[in-house]
């Protein structure tokens, strides 16, 4: 039998490194996984370079390469993609910027980059939207809120570059950086020029927001500052479709991931419930993968909460939560007809608090795939398995070869 569908599950950041706490195992291999290790039992697994051995890639290059979009040939910025991921439409000529609602100080210090990983955050992104005014500059803007403390920005208007610095300084307890021009070009200025201007009116709304009043009240960190990074025109993606001969929908909280499927032309599912963090309804995405798989031959699912507990340093608590996920993930053993393909897009080590180059583990089962003989899904175990190391542009051919869709090389 040939698999006709393909559920592509990529478990965000959920690769990691010995973790103390945990007693020198990882997060992976400390929890409890007896769904994931049946689809190990009954697959073939491997190990997997997202990008490439020692590239510590973030999520939009990774998930580009897993996509088989290499990162080299198609990545223009992540701004753009997360902007795409929050409803706003990129098209010729905005520049797109990746944002969050951070916690400044009364002297001026970044105390926490996610403002205590803030949610709820859309009366903030229309008091914005409401009152920056960048028309002095000849510039327009468009900003929505994503998941937490995520947000995006798009500055529109003629003659904008992309090529400027980001005003995130991307740690703790020093000031905000000020956004500059990375080449003498004066269309590089003016973004510069107009991201200083958002941030600086953008801070002052922010500052007095009830909202934010309200946080520091309750000794909630505020976000009254955003930090814009990631500046980037839309690039051009051949259609999934096209490219593979295949349909295909996503189905990510995470605003990143959505913009990067609607990019190459997946359909993006919103599911009610989730978050992109620990507290996401996985049931409810689950349920909603199953449900896509009957309309489309390709899901993409990405689950995000173990990367933001590698992000804050949480061994306990990442581990906890892969034992969530693998409980979520029950239904989908019943799959038939179904190649279920589990990755992480990164290593997100609690000891590094950021990613890391470590390759990560992956596995497919389904229908015609030869089985090896690894039986655990962490990092160790998946390293014996079948695939041996891959990369993760590798991964759609391998795919594709699975379901029968791929070209012959040669006559
Ligand atoms: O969670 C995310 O969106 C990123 O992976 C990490 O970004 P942050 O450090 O700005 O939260
Ligand atoms: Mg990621």
């Amino acid at each position: 039998m040939i698999a006709e569908k393909v559920l592509f599950l990529v478990l965000d950041g959920i690769s990691d490194r010995p973790c103390e706490a945990l007693g020198g195992l990882t997060p992976l291999a400390a929890a409890r996984t007896p769904v994931l290790d049946r689809i190990v039992a009954e697959g073939i697994s491997g190990i997997m370079d997202t990008v490439a051995p020692g590239i510590r890639p973030g999520s939009d290059t990774s998930h580009l390469a897993l996509l088989g979009y290499p990162p080299r040939e198609f990545y223009t910025g992540r701004g753009p993609l997360e902007a795409e991921g929050t409803g706003i439409h990129m098209t010729a000529g905005m520049i797109g910027f990746r944002c969050n609602f951070a916690t400044v100080d009364a002297a001026g210090l970044v105390t926490d980059r996610r403002a205590g990983r803030i949610s709820g955050t859309e009366p903030l992104a229309e008091a914005v939207r409401d009152g920056v005014d960048l028309s002095e500059l000849g510039v327009g803007f468009r900003f929505e809120a994503g998941a937490g403390h995520r947000a995006a920005l798009a500055l529109v208007g003629e003659g904008l570059g992309d090529k400027v610095s980001s005003n995130d300084p991307k740690k703790e307890g020093v000031r905000p950086l000020t956004v500059r021009p990375c080449t003498a070009d004066p269309a590089d200025a003016k973004t510069a020029a107009a991201c200083n201007e958002f941030i600086r009116q953008s801070g002052e709304i922010l500052q007095n927001h009830p909202l934010n009043v309200r946080r520091v009240k309750e000794g909630l960190p505020p976000g009254n500052l955003l930090l814009i990074r990631g500046a980037g025109n839309m690039g051009s993606f051949p259609q999934f479709s096209e490219r593979y001969g295949i349909s295909g929908s996503v189905i990510s909280a995470a605003t990143l991931i959505s913009g990067i499927g609607k990019a190459v032309g997946l359909e993006h599912i919103p599911v009610p419930g989730t978050t992109g963090s620990v507290d996401s309804d996985l049931d409810a995405k689950v349920r909603a993968a199953i449900g896509e798989l009957g309309r489309k031959d390709f899901v993409l699912m990405n689950i995000k909460g173990a990367d933001e507990a590698g992000h804050d340093g949480k061994g306990i608590q990442k581990r906890d939560f892969i034992e969530v996920i693998d409980k979520a993930l029950a239904p989908l053993l019943d799959l038939e007809s179904t190649l279920i393909v589990v990755c992480a897009d990164h290593s997100t080590p609690c000891s590094v608090k950021d990613h890391s180059a470590d390759p990560v583990p992956v596995v497919i089962r389904g229908p015609g795939v030869r089985v090896d003989r690894t039986n655990r899904f962490d990092e160790v175990s998946c390293a014996e398995g079948g695939l041996h190391r891959i990369r993760g542009r590798d991964l759609m051919p391998i795919i594709l070869d699975l379901i029968n869709k791929s070209h012959k090389y040669g006559a």
